[in-house]
């Protein structure tokens, strides 16, 4: 049931109307769009006034000067050196126009005052050209400064994903952090840095043109003060006007972004096709789209309404300052040329003092996004496995899984209780049992991939966590869900570890990947993406057979294949199994098989059946066939399934 509450006229946009016969909308309700997860920072911002940003500034330029500094320390220093000189230029120029007002005010021909005058207009000239110069060499640095920045920020988050434990992958805290950092994150630190030097350029200068001011006239920094309020007022409520938009539209807008990315990818492009989803996804896509616009629309409306109050009380100050000047001019307490300076110098310090209100809002706003940024680092440090305290691991002598408890983050009972398996040294052991019984869990955990809670895996009888991630060097695993890497032919059997041909041509040949090469248009070298111009694409079983030579390319003491043959036909599944041994025995390396096929695991030298979490059987093929147990039950099962009726 929808519950009735208040909303924001400008924010209730009516759905529109569907279009007969289509699909009913999914686009969500206003309270699943407004998920306030997604609104972490927004609704910060909403409540957040101009003190509390101020008092916060410290903090952030000193982060974003550290990060600029990382970056690229000469641009940076470039950047605030070109502000200063331009602070100071500016306060130069000020005093030669005073000088040139002064001159072509004085009592005396016309010939002679503009004469006198010359000097310092000169002076006006050459600082104008030469400000020119200096704020370009200023933009240059920090249009330098945002893209290394961003550089060395993505470089940063990649660079801590990548190490971190794979069961952060499974936690929805980390996950949620990883997405906000890298869908604003990365990009606002540039922009923070950016408009915190600018910011600092801007600071700069309203200080010398504060100067300026107060030698002329200490009275006219209060005037200055009276006349930028209105407009800092307008600029603050308008941009708040803004984030209270973005808070309503975050959610929508992702969802929207999802549904696009669903209606133009390739991967959804066939069922979106077969279902005849079209108009149905079009009608959802259009229906945040309006809903979106409205609300834009309706903020826009506002903000001039606003600006215009700003606009209309900002005039009035002008004016009073205006009168003011003239009074102090009227009373002898400025001359003229000092009052003409005065209004130029005013007119410069209020654009200077909007700026630096926008910047200050910029500032804060990345700020937020940047904090978004710092905590996921810190989740993701936490997340990086130790040090390794033991030397490297020898070669393979047994590996053992002891009284192994494991539950993934998002809890709930554990995947493995109390489990307790061993592999020697070139045996080929198999893991079966149904499906969420726990296999690839426990494949995980032998390859090193995951720590149990409870428990320990050991190599040689030193536990994985002393040996670090070095223990995954010795072991090699065709995983159940194996990646399409998006790069050749050979670099997607090859992967990190250099080509050498040998090894190519001998795991290629026993996953059956040679046959698969042979008809590709650049054999190895044939990219194996076709969203690029030259890539091919391969049908899911040509994909395994690839992820089965990349299994068998590495050198490794323990080969652990989870379902390794589930997409394979019949001829090359029987090879594989065959050839699987023919590895073990040329390279020495144990193997740890998981497959449904149960014909496939009677050679194994130890079987262990799963079933929920625990091992319930375990022995040779002809030891459990010999008991009434569930690893009898599931082979009867599958071999029941290959006999001849007509024979029974
Ligand atoms: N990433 C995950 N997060 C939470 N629970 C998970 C996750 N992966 C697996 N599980 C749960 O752990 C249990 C064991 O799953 P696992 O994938 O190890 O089973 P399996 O025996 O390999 O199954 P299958 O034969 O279907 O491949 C299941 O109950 C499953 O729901």
């Amino acid at each position: 049931m929808r519950r009735s509450r208040q909303r924001p006229a400008q924010t209730a946009p009516a759905d529109p109307p569907r279009a007969p016969g289509a699909a009913p909308s999914d686009t969500g309700s206003e309270e699943d769009l407004t998920a306030p997860k997604w609104n972490f920072f927004n609704d910060e911002l909403v409540r957040t006034g101009l003190w509390t940003k101020l008092t916060r500034m410290p903090a952030l330029t000193a982060a974003a000067a550290g990060w600029a500094w990382r970056a690229n320390r000469r641009d940076l220093l470039i950047a605030l050196g070109a502000s200063t000189v331009a602070a100071v230029l500016a306060a130069v120029s000020l005093v030669s126009v005073t000088r040139v007002l002064d001159a072509l005010l004085a009592p005396g021909p016309l010939a002679d005052r503009v004469g006198a005058a010359l000097p310092a207009v000169a002076v006006v000239a050459g600082v104008a050209a030469l400000s020119g110069a200096v704020r370009l060499v200023s933009e240059l640095a920090l249009a330098r400064l945002g893209p290394q920045t961003e550089r060395l920020v993505e470089l940063e988050l990649f660079g801590l994903t990548t190490r971190a434990r794979l069961v952060a992958f499974d936690d929805e805290e980390w996950a949620d952090a990883m997405y906000r950092a890298r869908d604003r994150g990365v990009y606002e630190v540039p922009r923070m840095v950016t408009a915190t030097l600018e910011g600092l350029a801007g600071v700069v200068s309203l200080v010398s043109l504060g100067g300026v001011l107060a030698v002329l006239h200490p009275l006219l920094l209060l005037l200055l003060l009276v006349s930028v309020v209105p407009t800092g007022w307008a600029a603050t409520r308008a941009a708040r006007m803004e984030y209270e938009a973005q808070r309503r539209l975050s959610t929508g807008r992702r969802r929207r972004w999802i549904l696009g990315d669903r209606m133009a990818s390739r991967d959804s492009a066939a069922e979106l096709r077969s279902y005849t989803m079209r108009d149905s996804l079009m009608a959802d896509y259009g229906a945040l789209a309006d809903r979106e616009r409205e609300t834009m629309l309706a903020v826009a409306w506002s903000q001039t309404r606003t600006r215009a109050v700003g606009g209309t009380a900002a005039g009035a100050a002008t004016a009073l300052t205006y009168a003011c000047l003239g009074t102090l001019l009227v009373a002898g307490m400025m001359p003229l040329a000092a009052v003409g300076t005065a209004v130029l110098a005013l007119q410069r310090t209020q654009g200077q003092m909007q700026s630096l209100l926008y910047l200050l809002n910029r500032v804060y706003e990345s700020g937020l996004y940047f904090a978004d940024f710092t905590e996921y680092c810190a989740l993701a440090r936490v997340r990086t496995p130790a040090a390794p305290t033991a030397p490297p691991p020898a070669r393979l002598e047994r590996l053992e899984v002891r009284d192994a408890v494991f539950t993934y983050p998002s809890g709930g009972t554990p995947a493995l209780h109390g489990v307790n398996v061993h592999v020697e040294k070139g045996e080929t052991v198999a893991l079966v049992g149904e499906n969420g019984s726990g296999k690839s869990t426990l494949a995980r955990l032998l390859g090193g991939l995951y720590e149990p809670q409870e428990g320990a895996v050991t190599w040689n009888g030193t536990d994985f966590t002393a040996l670090g991630p070095a223990v995954r060097e010795r072991i090699s695993v065709i995983i159940q869900d194996h990646t399409r890497w998006p790069m050749t032919a050979r670099r997607n059997v090859t992967m990190a570890q250099g080509c050498d041909p040998d090894r190519l041509e001998h795991a290629a040949r026993l996953s059956g990947t040679d046959e698969v090469v042979a008809e590709l248009p650049r054999g190895w070298d044939t990219l194996l993406d076709t969203t690029f111009a030259s890539g091919v694409n391969l049908s899911g079983g040509q994909w395994q057979r690839v992820a089965g030579a990349r299994g068998f390319y590495r050198t490794a003491d323990l080969l652990i294949a989870d379902e390794p043959t589930s997409a394979l036909d019949a001829r090359a599944e029987a090879r594989f199994f065959t050839t699987i041994g023919e590895h073990a025995a040329r390279t020495g390396a144990a193997v740890v098989l998981i497959t449904h096929r149960m014909a496939s695991v009677r050679m194994a030298d130890r079987i262990y059946v799963l079933d929920r979490g625990r091992v319930i059987e375990h022995g040779t093929h002809a030891e459990l066939m010999a008991v009434a147990g569930r690893y009898r039950e599931l082979y009867t099962l599958q071999a029941d399934a290959y006999s001849d009726p007509g024979r029974g």
